[in-house]
């Protein structure tokens, strides 16, 4: 089980509204106010530092909390649930399915709902399309998978948005007929669409592997320096933690402790919470055994589904059924923009109960796979 509440802390602050107008996204797109903020032509406006106080520290301010509900009790799970304890896990789980039913199982119900309509498909990599492992640097998906998802692009619009680098996922994905997101949507390499407007600063006209022209958004470009700074502090500053490893994603980072001992879970917070104090513009995320520092924009997942969908001229279209199938509490993002208005279909990939904006569940990422191969027989030969 991951984290699932957003914890106070003395640097978080609410993200700063990016100017979208600009980028071509219809208004009714945009999901937060965009009066308040002062962001005008890619400029950030300065936020206040909270002062320190005696609850400044880690143990105080939810963090460690957080980070201990990566693997809680189930029956604390449960509780947040609502849902009576079972008699064993597998009871469990299948309490909560109530609430989540299991994609494949829902599988003639979500086709009855598609008929006539151009999915799109949307999927998360870590924990969706390969298995959670200790070294981040191993976590490679099958070549069954690989083929699964190849097939899937052939058939349906199909983009990967990922916590990690775009270079990164692409480099472990390596399919070529899909779209990449990297860092939660800040860095997305899409089709080039005919209503986008091209003078953004943050949106550059490129070419893809193949030649083929691609549109590069960047809403977090500014922070390339910054984050490569606090890199270096982290990998500096964590560097005597046994099993700490820092991730440059170049618009944000990762501090993964799944290797380090629990003791030292403490120590590794105060160290990320001690450098942010210093980065007020930059904020903390929580993630499955890892601390994702991220700019302090009005950017995320759900955003970057968003955002694709107006690229690829799939949005404002009642024939349109986005899917998004995502493990983790960044992917949460991108279920609420489906969920509000009825949009599409989130799938919530997790083997424990969880609670979540998605409406769907699957179990682990084989069955991800068996949902992608239903999608396409089912687009081959019923639709
Ligand atoms: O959005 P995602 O594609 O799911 O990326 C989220 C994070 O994924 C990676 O970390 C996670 O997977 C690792 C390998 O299985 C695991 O060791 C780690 O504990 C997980 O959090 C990636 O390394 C991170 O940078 C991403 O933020």
């Amino acid at each position: 089980m991951e984290s699932k509440s957003n914890h106070s802390s003395p640097v978080l602050t609410d993200p700063i509204p990016i100017n979208k107008s600009r980028l071509g996204i219809h208004s009714n797109l945009l999901s937060y106010p965009q009066s308040g903020g002062s962001l005008t032509s890619g400029k950030y406006m300065t936020i206040p530092r909270k002062k320190p106080g005696k609850l400044d520290d880690v143990r105080s301010n939810g963090w460690l909390d957080a980070m201990k509900s990566s693997s809680p009790p189930r029956k604390k799970l449960i509780k947040d649930f609502n849902i009576e304890v079972a008699a064993d896990d597998t009871d469990i789980y299948y309490s909560w399915m109530i609430k989540y039913p299991s994609a494949l199982k829902s599988f003639k119900q979500i086709s009855k709902n598609a008929k006539n309509k151009k999915i799109a498909v949307f999927l998360d990599y870590d924990g969706t399309l390969s298995p959670i492992v200790d070294d981040p640097d191993r976590a490679f998906m099958s070549d069954a998978m690989r083929s699964a998802v190849r097939n899937v692009a052939k058939y349906f619009p199909t983009a990967i948005i990922s916590g990690r680098s775009r270079d990164k996922v692409y480099e472990l994905v390596g399919l070529t007929e899909l779209y990449y997101a990297g860092c939660h949507g800040m860095d997305i390499m899409g089709p080039v669409s005919p209503t986008e407007s091209d003078d953004h600063p943050n949106c550059i006209r490129s070419t893809d592997q193949q030649g083929k022209e691609v549109n590069i958004f960047q809403p977090a470009r500014e922070f390339i320096t910054m984050i490569d700074e606090v890199f270096k502090t982290l990998v500096e500053n964590t560097k005597d933690i046994k099993g700490a490893k820092v991730e440059n994603h170049k618009f944000c980072a990762t501090v993964h402790y799944r290797n380090v001992e629990e003791k030292n879970w403490p120590t590794i917070a105060q160290c990320v919470h001690d450098i942010l104090k210093d980065y007020p513009r930059l904020r903390l995320t929580h993630g499955r055994k890892v601390l994702d520092i991220r700019p302090v924009i009005d950017w995320n997942k759900g955003e970057a589904v968003e955002f694709l969908l107006e690229s690829l001229g799939l949005s404002d279209r009642d024939d349109v059924l986005p899917i998004y199938i995502g493990d983790d509490k960044t992917d949460e993002d991108a279920f609420k923009v489906l969920r509000e208005g009825n949009r599409g279909y989130g799938i919530l990939v997790s083997s424990v109960p969880k609670d979540s904006k998605a409406l769907y569940s699957l179990r682990d990422p084989s069955e991800v796979k068996k949902f992608l191969k239903a999608l396409v027989r089912w687009k081959k030969f019923e639709a």
